[in-house]
């Protein structure tokens, strides 16, 4: 089983080339690249222009490189896709997608391209939310969900809350979505830079809503974000001894074991399978 760590996704503005230069030395597992809501509109092209000039130029590393398009619907989309269809990133992040139609569209056009690049897609607004499962199954190339949070309390009019209330079922239909299709999940940013403490707790609900990881939009939201969302040393530990024990159950053709004083079955091996694939993938980073 090999899987891509995804703990820590940070955004950057595509007109921002000192950002672009410094993500080069940051531990970040992914970078979102962004032409979109972070370059205004008269630096659209020259943003284009820089963040290609930015990836053909390389020194990433292992860094996922994603480039966070404009709408196919505005002025710039299909000129981002064109120029990125065949660029050495791993993806295309479309924001505010609302429907199979809107994806099938990109699809046809990266094709066109001669391009297979995967796709991430941006939950943010309620038909978008509510039309997830369509987008989600709508072609293999989807490999990711961005949950937008800041546009979709903007769209839902809820207040940003610690507890986050007025986006919880959004977030968990988005969740359900997702694992449904065998997609990750991404959770939204946190806009409160200085706030160490807000920020740290809202890692841990995502955590605990089962996301993938977290978008970020500051290099100090990076570590605290891989710390997080990657298994913790115990549940590596237990993971080890849950597989161990299920293979000396399985050797005397029983199905169930215990560890801890816990009941162990089938789906707890295969958890602690995933938990330490992940853990594998992290330490194969560092
Ligand atoms: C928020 C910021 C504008 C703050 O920038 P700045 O004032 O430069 O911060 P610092 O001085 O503290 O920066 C310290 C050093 O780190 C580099 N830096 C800062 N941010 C980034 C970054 N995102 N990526 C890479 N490097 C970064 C600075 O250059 C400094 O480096 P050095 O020169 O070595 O000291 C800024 O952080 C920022 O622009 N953040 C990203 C904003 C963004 O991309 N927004 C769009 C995505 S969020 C979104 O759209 C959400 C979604 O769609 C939704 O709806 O929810
Ligand atoms: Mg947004």
């Amino acid at each position: 089983m090999t899987l891509r760590p995804r703990r820590s996704v940070l955004y950057m503005p595509g007109s921002n080339a000192r950002a672009l230069e410094k993500a080069r030395s940051l531990n970040a597992d992914s970078l979102v690249l962004d032409l979109e809501d972070a370059v205004a509109p008269d630096q659209k092209a020259a943003a284009r222009e820089q963040v290609l000039a930015a990836v053909n130029k390389g020194g990433y590393g292992d860094r996922e490189l994603v480039v966070r398009v404009n709408g196919f619907d505005t002025p710039w989309g299909r000129d981002d896709i064109v120029a990125f269809a065949n660029a050495p990133i791993a993806a295309l992040c479309l924001p505010k997608v609302e429907s199979a139609g809107e994806v099938n569209a990109v699809v046809q056009l990266l094709k066109q391209e001669g391009s297979n690049l995967k796709l991430w897609l941006m939950a943010e607004t309620p038909r978008g939310v509510l039309n997830i499962d369509e987008i989600c199954g709508a072609d293999k190339r989807n490999e990711v969900i961005v949950m937008g949070t800041s546009d979709l309390a903007k769209e839902l009019r809820v207040p940003h809350t610690p507890d986050r209330l007025g986006m919880q079922v959004s977030l968990q239909i988005c969740m359900l979505a997702a694992r449904a299709h065998g997609l990750d999940i991404l959770d939204g940013v946190y806009l409160d830079i200085k706030d160490e403490a807000g920020y740290a707790a809202a890692c841990e609900q995502g955590v605990v809503l089962g996301f993938d990881g977290k978008t970020l939009i500051h290099p100090s939201q990076i570590e605290p974000a891989n710390r997080a969302f990657a298994p913790s040393a115990e549940t590596v530990d237990r993971a080890r001894r849950i597989i161990e024990a299920w293979e000396a159950a399985k050797a005397e053709k029983k199905a169930v074991a215990v560890v801890d004083g816990k009941l162990v079955e089938v789906l707890h091996f295969e958890e602690a399978k995933r938990h330490l694939a992940i853990h594998e993938a992290i330490q194969s980073r560092v």
